[in-house]
């Protein structure tokens, strides 16, 4: 059984973080050349809120990527399901995200467009477990550090549920 337990975050909560985090984007990047990148599905709901908090213009575009590994652990090996078709060579990239858990998703997406030489590559995020991470990756724009409880809503899962709530949502999921 699949249940909502309580609101961890409120759209209230959300609303402000993410004002706030476009107000540092946009004082931080003034007079360069910025592409936000976010990576689906989970993004998609930050993303469409934090570009609108965004005072300069901007590039976007989206990438999906799988991790395979032992059952729900990520194995930090990714795959890219749908690349970008933006040309971000000399450009500065904003990887923007809506959760990072053991940061092994990023990690490696910070070393692919490193290679793709990027100006530079940042990470923005509205969600972080910070004790659950394996990967010592910078978080240059973090939201709001949550504790280790499985959440849902403003773009998260749960097998491909919830992601429409406009709350973060503890949820007990019968596992
Ligand atoms: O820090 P990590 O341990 O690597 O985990 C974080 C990643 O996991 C989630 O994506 P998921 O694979 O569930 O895809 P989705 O966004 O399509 O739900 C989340 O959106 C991050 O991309
Ligand atoms: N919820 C949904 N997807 C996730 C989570 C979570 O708490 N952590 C990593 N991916
Ligand atoms: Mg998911």
């Amino acid at each position: 059984m699949t249940s909502l337990q309580k609101v961890l975050v409120t759209k209230t909560e959300l609303q402000q973080r993410v004002q706030e985090l476009g107000a540092d984007i946009s004082r931080d990047y003034e007079g360069k050349e910025l592409v936000l990148i976010g990576i689906l599905k989970g993004a998609a709901v930050f993303m469409a809120d934090l570009m609108r908090e965004i005072t300069l213009p901007i590039g976007m575009d989206y990438m999906s990527v799988s991790s395979y590994g032992a059952s729900s652990t990520s194995s930090g090996v990714i795959t890219v399901k749908k690349d970008i078709d933006t040309d971000i060579r000399g450009k500065h990239v904003l990887l923007v995200e809506d959760m990072i858990d053991t940061g092994l998703t990023l990690q490696h997406l910070k070393q692919l467009f490193a290679l793709r030489e990027a100006a530079s590559v940042r990470i923005c995020t509205i969600l972080s477990k910070p004790s659950r991470r394996l990967a010592d990756i910078p978080i240059d724009y973090c939201g709001i550090e949550i504790p280790d409880e499985f959440v849902v809503g403003y773009g998260l899962d749960y097998a491909e549920q919830f992601r429409n709530l406009p709350e973060v949502w503890i949820v007990q999921t019968g596992e």
